[in-house]
């Protein structure tokens, strides 16, 4: 028993103290992708999450461009900018479910450094309450709505010369994660970023471009005061396993990971946990990082399994409740 012990002490402290000295001795080297006068264009910047990051990477000085739908929105986002920066904000009326429109903006507006598809639609249904229309509304504007964007704006950012590197960053969200009660269309869409997103950077990391996914919790947005008044209860109790955040947060994380060119952008503390748990084969900048991901793996399995079976408690007691 002793020597079995000794055994599995020394498989298990090789490996950790290999890795923990490689972290150590090598340094990631992260990629450096400045804000202050590049080019940075925001999809659904005119609200919520977008118009927070519009905000701050104008502070950073950068030249911003954000483009949604309803222009008079959009009007009120240039206004509320240009007051508390000064700086002036370029505004682009589409819908990114057109492709047409959506090329027209991003030939308008110019060459993009950091293109930011923020743009999301969320409306949390049961799936056999929730209308063939809600569905393909939010495919369609958080799935095809990104590929237009990117399509759009790739053949310009490649030929990046010495512009120094590029971001393509993408608004996922915890949901795109892990799939959740009430979000089966919201969460495919989201996962479905994913799998593009780790395809993309595998094709654009030649051309010096990198691509971030950020995952957001729950955020203070006009947007989720809206979604809140449909939301089922059940989603909302499962979504309150992470922490609510305030768009600026959000905002800030966000900047922080493209900056730094990391591929997974987690927001909060709850956020890291899912992204070590989640991580997967996608790539990983960081060495520190890689390595909590090796050493943390089978005791986050274990905390996974603890909020499955917690939230597979709840839904289990809502349906006994609705049988009083
Ligand atoms: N708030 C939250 O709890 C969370 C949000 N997220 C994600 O963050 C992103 C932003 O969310 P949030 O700030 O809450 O959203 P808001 O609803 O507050 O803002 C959404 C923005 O997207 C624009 N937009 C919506 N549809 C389209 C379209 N078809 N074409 C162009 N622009 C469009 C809106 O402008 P307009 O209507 O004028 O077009 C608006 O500017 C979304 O992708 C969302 O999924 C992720 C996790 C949590
Ligand atoms: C292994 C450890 C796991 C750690 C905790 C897991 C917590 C998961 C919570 C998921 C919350 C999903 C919120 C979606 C918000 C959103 O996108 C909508 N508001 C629409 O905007």
């Amino acid at each position: 028993m002793g020597l079995l012990l000794l055994l599995l002490l020394i498989i298990l402290i090789i490996p950790i103290s290999l890795l923990t000295f490689l972290a150590i001795i090598v340094r990631p080297k992260p990629t450096k992708i400045p804000l202050k006068n590049s080019h940075v264009f925001i999809t659904g910047g005119s609200s919520g999450i977008g118009l927070a990051l519009a905000h701050q990477a104008a502070l950073e000085g950068a030249q911003v461009s954000i483009l949604a739908r309803n222009p008079s929105k959009l009007q009120e986002a240039k206004d509320s900018i240009k007051l508390a920066t000064g700086r002036d904000v370029a505004v682009f009326s589409a819908d990114v479910r057109d492709f047409e429109a959506v090329d027209k903006a991003i030939r308008d507006a110019g060459p993009i450094d950091i293109l930011v598809c923020n743009q999301g639609v969320f409306v949390p249904q049961e799936l056999e309450k929730e209308s063939l229309e809600e569905i393909k509304f939010m495919i369609d504007v958080n799935l095809m709505g990104t590929f237009h964007l990117i399509k759009a704006a790739l053949p310009n950012m490649k030929n990046r010369g010495d512009r120094g590197p590029g971001s393509i960053a993408i608004m996922s969200s915890q949901a795109g994660q892990v799939g959740i009660y009430g979000y089966s269309a919201y969460s495919a869409s989201k996962f479905g970023l994913r799998g593009m997103a780790e395809a993309l950077q595998q094709e654009l990391i030649g051309d010096d471009i990198h691509v971030s996914l950020i995952f957001p919790p729950d955020t203070e947005t006009p947007g989720f005061a809206e979604e809140n008044k449909r939301r089922p209860q059940l989603t909302s109790i499962i979504a309150a396993s992470s922490g609510a955040m305030k768009a600026e947060e959000v905002a800030e994380k966000a900047l922080k990971g493209i900056q730094s060119g990391s591929f997974i952008v987690p927001c909060n503390f709850e956020g890291i946990l899912l992204s070590i748990a989640t991580a997967g084969l996608s790539p990983q900048r960081s060495f520190l990082m890689a390595f909590i991901e090796v050493v943390a793996a089978s005791i986050l399995r274990i905390a996974a399994l603890c909020f499955q079976w917690n939230w597979y408690v709840s839904i289990e007691r809502w349906h006994a409740q609705k049988k009083l």
